[in-house]
């Protein structure tokens, strides 16, 4: 024999009723069916409606009485056919009647009772069973419709009456034993008091009543049919990624459901599981589906499951109360008069907390009654807070709990340190802990702006083997950002597949447009939708960031720009990491700098910009590897700048200097501005940034630039500089023929020794480490205290979009721990 609950989604119209009789039916065909179920959907907050309007005096309560009677006319009319309908249209409309009476009376009386808010609800269970049991007898399945009144016994406490269960099981087993059908309905939610006055079970209670009738009878099963496929990991309106739990046991379940998982009423779970009866939750809609057993015959193996953690859930507007004082140290009564005042005023805890040093106490209740917890509190240490003994109670609000939930973390060291790790990592402040000595469930209050991320976070550690989320925030999709776009469109599938990790760019900007999308902007289209995007807002883009608050955030700067380069200490206050190709924040003056450093170290993030210097070269890399591992840096000497070596590679007197220069700027090697790599300026900022990172404190006004351009072509606009430049050939030229009289090549060369550095035009003789530097390649040379006779040596394409774009790629892999 099974029971079967049905929910008011699930019987919500005819043709759902008749999903719902097709399942009976093949349950019925070798056992027997108790079926029980919910009102027509929506139906049981009609008839509250009505009562509640009709009390306030408003005659709205006849609108919904009138589509209380619409909604079942019209069920009635599709299940039964026309020549059978009357005797059930008659019995709706005789319902309807005594719903309009009830309501007339509170109109009249301008009050509505507890106790008739319960005799309103029962006519939904009421009606909906009528209306079932008679389209299961047309769809000829031998039906018998049974009123829970008449065995489900309660006190008299209204809208949330608690069950007598002895009598219960005593009217249950009598009831089953002398009458025989193959299915039963049966309302749910509805029981009678001892006077026999109508009261209800409290929401969600026709789960209950299914699980006190298959406790009763021993049931073979209870199942719980929904409009969901079964339990889920977590919310999955939160964390897409959650998926259906194939098993779990009722202690999991009774803990999921408290913290609020909502797919089962708590209370249902008792009866079974002192029956050890398996509880099915499957989905009307999908009945193919397996669904969640719940308990049941899970014993050896198949308790072993996959995972740890069962399931993640959370709770939301939760207040945190803490009562601290010097003189609750050691005095015990203090934590008994502090429940007792909240258990005075009905207030649940959901959580407490005690420091072994006795200090404070810290609960977590429901905000709503925080003003009366607050004054009950305050009343109840009222001389020791005069005494200063107790600190008036501290309230905090717009707090969540989220909580990992598995009877597997029994044991098992690491899983808390894997939780609040991975909440760490996401800048997610955890508020107050509780774990129980039973380890089956974590939890930790945190802010609720922060509960989205927060279950993703966790979902995504505990449950996505699958892959990982990584979602970045692009500003500057220029020359080098288009590269990263096409170069993370092509390598998606190779990440998700072999990295187990799923990019998705969220944000992009130019200094025009910007552009979101929730799961990720095109890859392929991204360029005409920006277009059509919004305008672009570096305050706003910031706040979007922050505002989604997803996790593994990674903001990539791939401007040349002094503002965006300033919002990175925001970010990474945040725990959001910084992948930076713009080289102002690295060259910023040193305490700038440095504070950067110390916020991604403080806050858990990365801050990346290896682009820095020497395009994709690992250039930045080799300089931390050196000194963790215990080299000095002693000397460095190098050349910087792709554009300046591609110029002077290039430029041999047949085309002018700056044509050269020009076309330097169209295959992309060039800064924004290019006077910054003419000029010298960018080489200072490299050389600064090396010397910065083997250890060392300079700004750039240290730096000596020996520059070679003329003065008067470093005023003006770009324009400008280039018409400067055509005029100034004739001293382009006496570079070059001055460095081919001494047989030797013009480097742009960057020099740092002794503390100081030095950036400028250099003749480079055959036979030096600087001479054999092709097209716009770059090389690094350190003198170390290790490296002392021959240097170690980084050399290759020292700019160019592509190179550098997969430079900047590299850094987010790094800063995504992949
Ligand atoms: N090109 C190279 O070889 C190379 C090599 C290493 C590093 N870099 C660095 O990469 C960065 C970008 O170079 P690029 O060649 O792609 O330049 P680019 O001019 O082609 O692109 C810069 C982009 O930044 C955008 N931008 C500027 N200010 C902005 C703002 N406030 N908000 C939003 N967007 C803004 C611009 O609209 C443009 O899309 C520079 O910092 C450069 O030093 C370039
Ligand atoms: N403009 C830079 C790009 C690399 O930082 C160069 O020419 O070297």
């Amino acid at each position: 024999m099974h029971v079967l609950k049905f929910g008011g989604s699930s019987v919500a119209n005819a043709s759902n009723i008749k999903r719902v009789a097709a399942i009976v039916d093949t349950i019925a065909k070798n056992d027997m069916a108790i079926v029980v179920v919910s009102a027509l959907g929506g139906i049981t907050d009609l008839l509250l409606q009505s009562g509640k309007q009709a009390a306030a005096g408003s005659e709205v309560y006849k609108d919904y009485i009138a589509t209380i009677e619409q909604r079942h006319f019209e069920a009635v009319k599709e299940l039964i056919p026309v020549a059978s309908q009357s005797a059930l249209l008659s019995l709706v409309k005789k319902t309807i009647n005594e719903i309009e009476d009830v309501c007339s009376g509170i109109f009249l009386l301008s009050e509505v009772t507890p106790k008739n808010l319960d005799r309103l609800a029962a006519y939904g269970e009421w009606l909906s069973s009528q209306l079932i049991a008679a389209a299961f007898k047309q769809e000829g399945v031998q039906t018998q419709w049974k009123d829970a009144r008449e065995f489900i016994f309660t006190n008299s406490d209204f809208t949330n009456a608690e069950v007598n269960i002895a009598a219960t099981e005593k009217g249950i087993r009598k009831y089953f034993k002398e009458n025989k059908s193959n299915v039963f309905v049966v309302p749910g939610f509805i029981a009678a008091d001892s006077n026999g006055v109508t009261t209800t079970l409290g929401r969600g209670g026709s789960d209950y009543t299914a699980a006190l009738i298959a406790a009763a009878l021993d049931a073979n099963s209870l199942q719980v049919w929904k409009d969901v496929s079964g339990m889920m990991t977590a919310d999955p309106r939160v964390a897409p990624n959650a998926k259906v739990i194939e098993r779990i046991s009722y202690s999991e379940a009774m803990e999921l459901s408290h913290f609020g998982a909502k797919v089962l009423y708590p209370p249902t779970i008792q009866p079974v599981m002192a029956k050890n009866i398996p509880l099915h939750i499957k989905n009307t809609f999908a009945p193919e589906m397996p669904g969640t057993v719940v308990g049941g015959a899970m014993k050896t193996q198949e308790t072993i499951r996959e995972h740890i953690v069962s399931g993640i859930s959370s709770i939301s507007n939760i207040a945190l109360l803490s009562l601290e004082g010097s003189g609750m140290i050691g005095i015990p009564g203090f934590s008994k008069r502090l429940f007792e005042a909240l258990s005075k005023e009905r207030i649940s805890v959901v959580l407490i907390t005690q420091s072994s040093s006795e200090h404070s106490i810290c609960v977590a209740i429901d905000q709503k009654y925080l003003t009366v917890a607050k004054k009950a509190v305050d009343k109840a240490f009222a001389d020791e807070i005069t005494l200063g003994k107790v600190e008036p109670l501290k309230e905090e609000t717009q707090l969540s709990i989220v909580a990992l939930v598995g009877e597997q973390m029994k044991s098992l060291p690491g899983v808390s340190g894997r939780m609040f790790g991975a909440l760490g990592r996401n800048g997610i402040n955890i508020r107050a802990i509780a774990q129980g000595s039973s380890e089956k469930n974590i939890s930790a209050v945190i802010a609720t702006d922060d509960v989205r991320k927060a279950i993703n976070v966790l979902h995504e550690e505990f449950f996505e083997t699958v892959y990982k989320q990584l979602n970045l925030f692009i500003v500057g999709v220029g020359n080098v950002g288009a590269k990263l776009m096409e170069q993370l469109k092509q390598q998606h599938a190779f990440l998700k597949q072999h990295m187990k990790l799923n990019v998705s760019v969220i944000g992009i900007s130019n200094s025009k447009k910007m552009l979101f999308k929730e799961f990720g902007i095109s890859l392929s289209g991204w360029k005409e939708l920006l277009a059509a995007g919004e305008p672009a807002s570096l305050p706003d883009f910031v706040q979007e960031v922050l505002h989604r608050n997803l996790r593994n955030t990674i903001f990539v700067d791939i401007t040349a720009n002094t503002e965006v380069a300033k919002v990175y200490g925001k970010l990474l206050q945040r725990s959001i990491s910084v992948v930076a190709c713009n080289k102002i924040a690295a060259a910023s003056p040193f305490p700038e700098y440095k504070k950067l450093k110390e916020l991604a170290h403080i806050h858990n993030a990365r801050l990346l910009f290896e682009t820095n210097v020497g395009a994709a070269l690992p250039v930045i890399g080799t300089l931390n590897d050196l000194r963790r591992s215990g080299d000095e840096v002693r000397s460095i000497k190098a050349v910087l700048s792709g554009t300046l070596n591609f110029v002077f590679n290039n430029y041999d007197g047949t085309r002018k200097f700056a044509d050269v220069v020009k076309q330097a700027q169209e295959e992309g090697y060039t800064e924004p501005d290019p006077r910054m790599d003419l000029g010298g300026v960018d080489v200072m900022r490299k050389i600064l940034i090396l010397a910065r990172e083997a250890g060392f404190e300079m700004d750039m006004e240290d730096i000596v630039n020996n520059s070679f351009m003329p003065a008067s072509c470093m005023q003006g606009s770009v324009a400008e500089f280039y018409k400067c430049m055509e005029a100034e050939e004739a001293h382009f030229k006496k570079l070059l023929t001055a460095a081919e009289a001494e047989n030797s090549k013009l480097k742009f060369v960057a020099s740092f020794e002794n503390g100081k550095a030095s950036v400028g035009l250099q003749h480079i003789k055959p036979g030096d480490d600087l001479y054999h530097l092709y097209g716009k390649d770059n090389v690094v040379l350190f003198y170390t205290a290790r490296y002392t006779e021959q240097p170690l040596v980084i050399k290759g394409a020292g700019a160019g979009a592509d190179v550098t774009a997969s430079g900047v790629f590299a850094d987010i892999m790094r800063a995504a721990n992949a």
